[in-house]
């Protein structure tokens, strides 16, 4: 089985939780409160820059220029394009970049990208990436698993751009990536390094399932 298989099986009823929240159920309905959703958005620019950093660390950890280059394309995409679109969302919404550069950091986004950190201060790449595809890997299937209800609003939905977002081939070709990266770096790994790798993947995937629900709380 491919290293990111069994770290999914490994956390199963964990990754289900962060897969199917409530907070994704009501996005897919469209019946999520406006201002759970620009509450998640904001702390979603905070977290965006951490992630920023996150594969800034991913360049230091490399030990090849492959991976070097491909942590490199990952740290632009956020820098160049991705942070960008995300303000211009979030005024979409509403949410003035002012607004957005005065935001205080919730517990739950301070807790969940801090540990994404630690795993690579701590650990080496593998440990970093098996911390980060929680969020790479999980919001891709997240979009599908919304696609594939048939409760999920699909066009007078003020969340419908939002799924596509995440469901548009660049993202999802993102994901693959990063989940053939996991596969490569987790070969033939001895069995206390897989079980210390499932422990990480599972409080990142748990992490993830409190950033939903500090959204739905509106919680600091
Ligand atoms: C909290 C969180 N996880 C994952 C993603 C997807 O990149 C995101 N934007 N925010």
């Amino acid at each position: 089985m491919s290293l990111y298989d069994h770290l999914k099986t490994r956390c199963a009823d964990d990754w289900n939780a962060y897969i199917q929240h409530d907070f994704v159920r009501h996005l897919g309905q469209g019946t999520l409160p406006r201002e759970c959703f620009q509450h998640y958005l904001k702390q979603d620019y905070l977290f965006l820059i951490q992630f920023s950093r996150a594969w800034g660390l991913a360049v230091f950890k490399s030990e090849d220029l492959t991976s070097m280059r491909y942590a490199q394309s990952g740290l632009n995409a956020m820098l160049d394009t991705e942070i960008g679109l995300h303000v211009d969302y979030c005024r979409d919404w509403g949410i003035s970049e002012a607004q957005l550069q005065a935001l205080p950091e919730a517990s739950a986004t301070v807790a969940y990208t801090r540990y994404v950190l630690d795993a690579g201060f701590a650990g080496d790449l593998l440990d970093l990436h098996v911390a980060l595809a929680p969020c790479i890997i999980g919001y891709a299937e997240i979009a599908n698993w919304l696609a594939a209800q048939p409760d999920t609003v699909r066009e007078d939905s003020p969340y419908a751009p939002w799924i596509d977002m995440y469901l548009s081939d660049e993202y999802q070709q993102a994901a693959n990536t990063e989940r053939e990266l996991l596969d490569t770096l987790g070969q033939n790994l001895p069995p206390a390094r897989l079980e210390a790798l499932s422990k990480r993947f599972r409080t990142a995937t748990r992490m993830e399932a409190s950033f939903w629900q500090m959204g739905l709380d509106l919680a600091d």
